[in-house]
């Protein structure tokens, strides 16, 4: 039996349409199946958990990458493999993993059950699926969650909610320790760690980030001014940033990020506290379809 877990408000919506679609292809299909809807922030990991208890085929979420988030959280370290059917605004996920963003060819995916192990974070308590970050991303994953306009606006919402951040953002003092070896910067703008190397709906932040390889991948801007950054911003849809000497890309298994004032934190989008933080890799321990 495949358990879904679907987030019906997410991409405004969208995860209700889109399940109505996946139900009548299943019952087409006499797949059998089970379903539950969230109700709130929190709901889906612990449906995610307590079907993985029970035994399940796979536990499918239909959402973005915050329910992504949840599901996984609820299955790593299990052997229930995750399929997933974005109906997100960003999916990240998906694009990182080759998910095709048509339903119809996502099920499929999920029906194929090839199953590949990819790395997580425990982040506190908690644990990142595909990306996390510290200091600006974090703040416009928090601006666009609380957005109005998230409804409608689809992914270029993190594009106008990285614009909207920017005017009041002020740069920070901040610690970091990767696998014992400290690195400080002053006027950092953000930290990025990430497995996946996309996130803020399609922005390729660590372009060589492999999320099988065990190694968290980091990318710091620091030492810009507001203009520069501005400008620089447009080139980390491809991944140019990259070539900019206020962008420092490392890689660690155990990072601790700590800052003069705290600074906000978030985990595949959605934010999950303040720094100091540490995170730590699970190298393949969530399986995927
Ligand atoms: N019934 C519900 N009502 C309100 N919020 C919910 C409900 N179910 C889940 N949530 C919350 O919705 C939030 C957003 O979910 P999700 O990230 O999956 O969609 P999205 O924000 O549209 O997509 P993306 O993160 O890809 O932009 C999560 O914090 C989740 O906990």
């Amino acid at each position: 039996m495949r358990v879904f877990i679907v987030n019906s408000v997410s991409g405004n919506g969208r995860g209700r349409k889109i399940w109505l679609q996946v139900q009548r292809l299943l019952e087409e299909r006499n797949i059998p199946y089970q379903v539950e809807f969230t109700k709130g922030p929190g709901h889906a990991a612990e449906i995610a958990e307590s079907a993985a208890r029970s035994n399940v085929q796979a536990v499918v979420a239909i959402g973005g990458d915050g329910t992504v988030n949840e599901v996984g959280n609820g299955l790593a370290g299990t052997e229930i493999p995750m399929g997933y059917i974005p109906a997100g605004s960003g999916n990240d996920f998906a694009l990182a993993q080759n998910i095709p963003s048509d339903p119809e060819q996502a099920l499929q995916r999920v029906l194929d059950h090839q199953v590949r192990r990819v790395d997580t974070a425990e982040i506190g308590e908690r644990m990142m699926i595909g990306f996390a970050g510290v200091g600006f991303d974090a703040k416009v994953a928090d601006t666009v969650n609380h957005s109005p306009f998230k409804r409608w606006a689809g992914r270029s919402i993190y594009f106008f909610g990285a614009v909207q951040v920017l005017t009041r953002f002020r740069p920070a003092s901040v610690s970091l320790l990767i696998d014992g070896k400290r690195c400080e910067y002053q006027g950092l703008w953000l930290i990025a760690v990430t497995n996946n190397p996309y996130y803020g709906g399609g922005m390729k932040i660590c372009p060589d980030a492999k999320n099988d390889d065990g190694w968290l991948d980091i990318c710091c801007v620091h030492n810009l001014k507001h203009a520069q950054f501005l400008k620089m911003f447009p080139s980390v849809y491809k991944g140019k940033h990259v070539n900019h000497p206020s962008v420092t890309l490392l890689r660690g298994k155990e990072i601790t990020i700590d800052s003069e004032a705290p600074l906000v934190v978030h985990a595949d989008g959605e934010v999950i506290g303040r720094t100091p933080l540490s995170i730590r890799v699970r190298p393949q321990s969530l399986c995927v379809l």
